[in-house]
């Protein structure tokens, strides 16, 4: 479903590559986690697949669709939830969401279907008429995942969705993942939820300085792993207990 050759990105400026020469496939049907420590180069390498960052080399293609020659095509077929809320505070969740589904092209009865449908998965009927600005970090991260697939796309690209959200949303949004892999998504997704992404994914990468550093399935990697009980061995033992801060 995504075939990913040779890609790098060096922003304007910088000393170092934050993706580099980096190759990976991802099979149709999969939930395919990107992990690895601060700075890594997770957010980078899913800005370039979906076409929100230009890489410097490299290419990759989704469906068989290059992403040079069929940008328009591929905009379709993607949805993307971003780390940072997309939404206007001033708006309310579903003016927010009838906004994002005709960026997407659907009008009229299937988008209100699709708003009506999806918000009551999410808990989120009886809020569906306020200011997202009142919203909950948890809410805010539902009505997000939201937006990025109401067009029902094939790959759907999410940036950390889990991020500071209490336990009772984790779980809706992971739940809700889960139901629309099912109906045929393919999923990629960072997080810093190595328990998560252990349960959740049927393949992970671990990425570090740009590159992947180990990559398969989770159960696979900890049992390959001597003295590594969880992913969170695996990926501490592979990336080191080292702080990466940087600013
Ligand atoms: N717009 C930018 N300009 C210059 N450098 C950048 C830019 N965005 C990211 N970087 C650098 O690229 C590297 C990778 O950053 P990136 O945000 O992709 O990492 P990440 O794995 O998503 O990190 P986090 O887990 O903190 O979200 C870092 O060294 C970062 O400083």
């Amino acid at each position: 479903m995504i075939q990913i050759n040779q890609l790098s990105k060096k922003y304007k400026g910088a000393e170092v590559f934050s993706v580099k020469d980096l190759d990976l496939k991802v099979e149709k049907g999969e939930i395919y986690g990107l992990l690895g420590p601060n700075g890594a180069g997770k957010t980078t390498l899913i800005s370039m697949l979906t076409s929100l960052l230009k890489p410097t080399s490299g290419t990759f293609t989704i469906d068989d669709l290059n992403f040079k020659e069929h940008k328009n095509e591929l905009k379709q077929l993607i949805g993307i939830v971003p780390q940072e809320y997309a939404l206007y505070p001033t708006l309310t969740a579903y003016e927010n969401l009838e906004y994002f589904g005709s960026m997407y092209g659907i009008n009229g009865g299937a988008l209100k279907k699709s708003i009506q449908h999806h918000l009551e998965i999410m808990g989120l009927s009886k809020f569906a008429n306020k200011k997202t600005a009142t919203f909950s970090g948890g809410m805010k991260r539902r009505v997000n995942l939201i937006a990025g697939i109401l067009h029902q796309p094939k790959v759907l690209f999410l940036d950390e969705p889990t991020v500071g959200v209490d336990v009772q949303s984790k779980n809706v949004i992971i739940d809700h993942l889960k139901y629309l892999n099912k109906q045929g998504t393919t999923i990629v997704y960072t997080s810093h939820h190595l328990n998560e992404a252990e349960i959740f994914c049927t393949r992970v990468a671990i990425i570090d300085n740009g590159e992947i550093i180990v990559e398969g399935v989770p159960s696979e990697l900890i049992n390959n792993h001597v003295a590594a009980n969880n992913l969170e061995d695996v990926f501490l033992a592979r990336t080191g207990n080292a702080l990466r801060d940087y600013a």
